[in-house]
């Protein structure tokens, strides 16, 4: 499919040095080759890592869009329990056997773990190299790609292990969406749900009633909605990529959904914990008095409203799942930290404060009571 009308969200990065642009527009698959090149010119030799199901719907695609030029497709199992460092490890150790220098690039295309993996991959190999990344989940086009964080898990929980690495560029082409399944579809609209939580209420609400077109993955409305929520993230990534404050907020359903999603062995995905994760955290809210009474409510309508769950599965002791808090990035001196909602589409903010030191006693009593 040729390329149709593209949209470019500009992004800052690293003080203004290393601005990136998101293009989003159908068809942009087959321009990756081009692109990669234009905005990474010292890189003259380029790997596209992809997991072995995405590598064998579009990895051809994506390698000949380098016109021949050597671009070979390196991949890896998919799944969640990949993102780790043996995958790293064996990625690495693929390019160092191929001989690639510094005037390499990566392509990370993928979804979610791919981007994190192979991002975290460009950021350490000859201690950092380009990568362009090219989401085809819903989770990466609307989230991972664009920000910069990278990493891998780590048996005591979640991303411990990783860099800020700004891409060069990312490229979106939602026509992809047709190709991954119902699960993940409604799985990466959590995170567009949790867009419109801290920041659009009206876009929140929008995506329940678009539901079964996103669910169905029309090309027309999942363009729209990845829009508005990369709009959102790129606002405040471009204020605070290295979350010094504000960027904390894109962790709102994070703290307790990370513990979710550890402690299910990955049974979870990810925008499902997230799902969970949000109405505990809403719940917390209205129980410690920093969120208006009804906003859970409000949320749990909405994800219900895509096919998302809103209880903790009750083979989830809530126990093993306060184990995985104390690995969260926002704990500071030990101190259990959350982003809450100050009502739907508003966070909480206390003076510039966004994370705020939440007691063990009522974390216990939402994840009892769900
Ligand atoms: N870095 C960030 O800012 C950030 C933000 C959000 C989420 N994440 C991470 O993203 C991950 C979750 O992302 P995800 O849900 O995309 O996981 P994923 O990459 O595992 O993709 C989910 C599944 O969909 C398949 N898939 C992807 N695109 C496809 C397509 N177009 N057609 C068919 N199948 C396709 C994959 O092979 C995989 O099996 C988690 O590890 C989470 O921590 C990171
Ligand atoms: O970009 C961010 O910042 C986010 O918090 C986005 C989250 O959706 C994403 O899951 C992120 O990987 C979480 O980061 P972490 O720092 O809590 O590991
Ligand atoms: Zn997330």
């Amino acid at each position: 499919m040729s390329a149709t009308a593209v949209t470019e969200v500009p992004v800052r990065a690293g003080g203004g040095l290393r601005d990136y642009a998101v293009r989003v527009g159908t068809g942009l698959i087959d321009t990756v080759g081009e692109v990669a090149r234009a905005v990474a010119p010292s890189a003259r030799r380029w790997v596209v890592i992809a997991d072995d199901t995405v590598g064998a719907l579009y990895g051809d695609r994506v390698c000949a869009s380098f016109g021949g030029a050597d671009a070979p497709l390196l991949t890896f199992p998919a799944g969640e329990h990949n993102k780790t460092r043996a995958r790293w490890e064996a990625l690495t150790d693929a390019m160092v056997a191929r001989g690639l220098g510094r005037d390499s690039g990566v392509v990370a295309l993928g979804g979610g773990v791919t981007g994190d993996l192979a991002g975290f991959v460009a950021a350490t190999y000859l201690r950092g190299v380009p990568v362009v990344q090219v989401p085809t989940s819903i989770v990466a086009m609307v989230d991972s790609a664009v920000g910069g964080k990278t990493g891998v898990d780590t048996p005591a929980g979640k991303n411990l292990v990783g860099a800020f690495h700004p891409p060069a560029a990312v490229i979106v082409d939602p026509t992809v969406i047709r190709t991954l399944p119902r699960r993940q579809r409604a799985e990466g609209l959590a995170e567009a749900v949790k867009h419109g939580a801290i920041a659009d209420a009206d876009y929140g609400r929008g995506i329940a009633h678009r539901a079964e077109a996103l669910l169905s993955g029309e090309v027309e409305a999942i363009r729209r909605m990845v829009l508005r929520s990369i709009e959102v993230k790129a606002s405040v990534v471009s204020r605070d990529e290295r979350e010094s404050g504000l960027r904390e907020i894109l962790n709102f359903g994070h703290t307790l959904g990370h513990a979710l999603e550890a402690a299910s062995g990955f049974g979870l995905t990810h925008g499902e914990a997230v799902a969970i994760g949000m109405v505990l955290e809403a719940q917390l809210g209205e129980l410690v008095g920093h969120t208006r009474q009804g906003s859970a409510e409000r949320l749990v309508e909405i994800l219900q409203a895509v096919e998302l769950p809103v209880r903790r599965p009750p083979e989830l002791d809530p126990e093993v799942v306060e184990g995985f808090l104390g690995a969260d990035k926002k704990v500071r001196a030990g101190q259990w930290r959350m982003v809450f909602l100050a009502e739907l589409g508003r966070v909480h903010d206390a003076g510039g404060r966004w994370a705020h030191a939440v007691e063990r006693g009522p974390v216990r009593t939402v994840l009892e009571s769900s």
